[in-house]
């Protein structure tokens, strides 16, 4: 049995459904079909969820949303007319979406959830129609009659161990199951979605639960490339790597696949593919536990934006007791988390997502991290980014981190931090924001491009 997702992009119109439908009926195994949201159409355009949230929260600020109602609802007519399929199905959509707008407002984070998962829950029902248009048995499978049952965190959730056992029992339904990704429900019965992109999550969570033989993961591109193909123009497709190398990938910048969506199917041994709904006799990527071929010691190099570093120095740092543990409780009582901390003898420095920080806080930081811990020096710097060269045959290889920072230096990138030695599959490299394009095409031509030496 395999277990199939579909992005936004693969469902964004009528054209696109008629391919998925294509690639499900073209192979009997395909029983499981997780859906999102109508993604983009053309670069320009704006994702359903997207329009959700805009839409919920105009209601939340008590502002007019008649327009965007009519855009999301039009987004669902527009496709079920190119399917030729009974508008019913619609009228059903704008009736529930219009419900769900007039809910209860009074804990706006999980009103926003609500609204944002309704993109692919309606999606995952007009599918199933379509499906069944098409006359082949299919029925849409809500995540609450299924047993996904997720933690309380808006826009956060995880799945609770529970949702698997329960998710097994799919296996018993006849026909193809069309089931919407992103949310699940907590146990008090409350819509709670995974973080944005987490289609992907709902897709390993049922390929653990129903013990898929496969994964397969479709988009719009033909494999996962060993750079992000807008900022190298056709780069390198990978074949195969490992959960470890997407994992680290996917944290930093490989929008394709999300990092979260590794574990379940990782946990279950269960391999991945990556494939394009638009070319799907290409191979795609498969992600595996163990990779054979080990071409060189880096597979790909990830960037990722809107990181800022908090530097600490004081002199003896390293023979205080407690002093990261009390740093790290000062970052606590604010409530961030934080990402990676590289240190030396006298100083650390904190990397964190910027978007959790703003002047207050940051004032606040400085003030108790120098009075309470009696630091010489307190910097916080802004729009980081982190570049992660990645390859499990860096476990092996003696000189990659030379390698890539030589050729940041030849390509004049000044590096702000290096983090390597933590992970035995990558390192990373912090710079600044408009040095990002520039270091990781430096660095795919050392690995990529450049004959090594
Ligand atoms: N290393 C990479 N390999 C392939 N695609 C990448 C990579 N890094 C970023 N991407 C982007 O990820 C996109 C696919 O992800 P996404 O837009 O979330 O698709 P979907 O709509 O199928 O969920 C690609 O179109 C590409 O622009
Ligand atoms: N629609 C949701 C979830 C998702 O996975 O979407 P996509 O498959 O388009 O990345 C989002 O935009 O976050």
């Amino acid at each position: 049995m395999k277990v199939v997702k579909f992005g936004g992009s693969s469902l964004a119109s009528g054209e696109q459904l008629k391919k998925v439908f294509q690639i499900v009926v073209s192979d009997p195994e395909r029983k499981v079909v997780v859906v999102s949201a109508p993604g983009k159409r053309f670069s320009d355009d704006i994702k359903v969820t997207d329009l959700l949230i805009d839409c919920a929260e105009k209601y939340l600020a008590g502002e007019n949303a008649d327009k965007l109602f009519e855009t999301i609802i039009e987004r669902y007519a527009s496709i079920a007319k190119e399917l030729k399929i009974s508008l019913k199905v619609v009228e059903t959509i704008s009736n529930d979406l219009q419900a769900l707008l007039n809910g209860d407002k009074s804990k706006p984070e999980r009103y926003l959830d609500a609204i944002k998962a309704s993109g692919e829950d309606n999606n995952a029902k007009l599918i199933a129609a379509y499906f069944q248009h098409c006359g082949i048995t299919a029925q849409y499978v809500s995540p609450k009659e299924a047993g996904l049952i997720v933690s309380d965190e808006p826009g956060n959730a995880q799945v609770l161990p529970e949702s698997y056992e329960n998710l097994y029992k799919l296996r018993e339904r006849d026909g193809i199951i069309v089931f919407p990704g992103f949310f699940g429900y907590n146990k008090s019965g409350e819509v709670l979605t995974f973080s944005r992109s987490g289609s992907d999550i709902t897709g390993s969570i049922l390929a653990n639960g129903v013990k898929a033989d496969l994964y397969e993961n479709f988009t719009d591109v033909d494999a996962v490339y060993s750079v992000n193909p807008t900022i190298v123009q056709n780069p390198k497709e990978i074949s195969e790597l490992t959960y470890r190398e997407m994992r680290e990938l996917s944290y930093a910048g490989f929008s394709v696949f999300h990092d979260e969506a590794l574990i379940p199917a990782f946990r279950a041994g269960i391999p991945v593919n990556v494939k394009n709904t638009n070319n799907p006799s290409a191979p795609g990527t498969r992600i595996v536990n163990e990779r054979a071929n080990t071409n060189g010691p880096v597979i790909g190099i990830a960037s990722d934006k809107g990181f800022c570093s908090i530097y600490i120095s004081k002199y003896l740092m390293n023979r205080e007791i407690g002093f990261g543990r009390k740093l790290l409780q000062i970052l606590e009582d604010f409530g961030l988390t934080y990402e990676h901390i590289p240190s030396g003898i006298d100083d650390v420095t904190v990397i964190l997502r910027q978007n959790q920080m703003d002047d207050v806080i940051e004032e606040a930081i400085t003030k108790r991290i120098m009075e309470e811990l009696h630091a010489d020096e307190v910097i916080i710097e802004h729009n980081l980014v982190l570049i992660m060269v990645v390859g499990e045959g860096m476990r092996h290889n003696v000189g990659t981190t030379a390698r890539a920072a030589k050729a940041l230096a030849n390509a004049g990138v000044n590096i702000e931090m290096i983090n390597q030695g933590s992970s035995e599959v990558s390192m990373m490299f912090g710079v600044k924001e408009p040095q990002e394009k520039h270091a990781v095409r430096a660095l795919y031509n050392e690995f990529f491009v450049a004959v090594p030496v």
